[in-house]
């Protein structure tokens, strides 16, 4: 196999990115000699990289317990009661029972129709738009308070997460035809593309099901051996940010591929700070 001698600039992004996120240097090693690179030569850079004081290694996460665990298994928001189904410490998960009424999922679902657009991601290097492989949906945006439900969604969430609205992305409604799915992800941002005047980085994902099923579509947490099957009504909401500023690898997660019927979710992404 031909070593390669120079490293370039994108794979030491790579390599910065992936060992920030907490992927084991052992991994990361792995990877690099599949590339076709010199396995001491990988283990080298590694150290350097390490070494170098601008890396901020993950380390072990800290957990801490979020408000919303000590609230009881019937949780009391203004307009609503919700059911506690299951709790997770590590990483943090809780499931929750009606967290929507039929209506409001049926509502959300039928303003929504017109708008889909495929999904998209932003290119990391050339900040282009483009169409996202790995994530199959149909998806839109709302605006902040963009209609008197989005606004009653998003003052439930805050009251429910402890996190303050304007801390709260515009609501995202993504829609899953047979075999669409979205390949594992963190929801939290690389170190290097948090915007500080932008609310920082993403800590927590209230993720709501808007419909059941019929096969397939579960949201699945690899690491962590879960997988929420979808039920109209129901939410999961997930915590990966600490105070510390640490984020949590074991929350990666996917929308395994729809089987049998369609998938409808809303997500709310909550950021450290305000972001408006
Ligand atoms: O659809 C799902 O189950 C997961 C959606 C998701 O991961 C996201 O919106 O960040
Ligand atoms: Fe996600």
């Amino acid at each position: 196999m031909e070593k390669t001698k120079q490293i370039p600039k994108e794979l030491v992004n790579w390599i910065v990115q992936t060992l920030e996120s907490g992927t084991s240097p052992e991994a990361i090693v792995d990877a690099m000699i599949r590339k076709g690179y010199d396995q001491r030569l990988s283990y080298t850079m590694l150290f350097q990289l390490i070494r170098n004081e601008s890396i901020k290694m993950t380390g072990t996460y800290v957990y801490e317990t979020p408000e919303i665990f000590k609230r009881g298994n019937k949780i009391h928001t203004s307009d609503c009661e919700i059911n506690v189904l299951s709790k997770v410490e590590n990483p943090v998960i809780i499931h929750l029972e009606h967290a929507l009424s039929n209506d409001e999922c049926d509502e959300l679902i039928k303003m929504s129709e017109d708008r889909l657009e495929p999904s998209t991601v932003i290119d990391p290097k050339t900040g282009e738009v483009k169409l996202a492989t790995g994530r199959t949906s149909y998806g839109m945006s709302y605006h902040l308070h963009e209609n008197p439900l989005v606004t009653k969604i998003e003052k439930r969430i805050a009251e429910l997460t402890n996190f303050p609205i304007k801390n709260g992305e515009g609501l995202q409604i993504l829609n899953y035809k047979i075999g669409h799915e979205y390949k594992a992800h963190f929801d939290y941002f690389p170190s290097n593309k948090v915007d500080p005047n932008r609310g920082g980085q993403r800590v927590a994902t209230f993720l709501m099901y808007l419909n059941d099923v019929e096969a397939g579509g579960e949201t699945v947490f690899p690491k962590a051996g879960i997988s929420i099957v979808p039920k109209k009504g129901s939410a999961v909401y997930f915590q990966y940010g600490n105070s510390q500023g640490q984020v949590d690898p074991m929350s990666l997660h996917s929308s395994i591929p729809v089987i049998k019927g369609e998938k409808w979710v809303a997500t709310k992404w909550i950021r450290q700070g305000n972001i408006y």
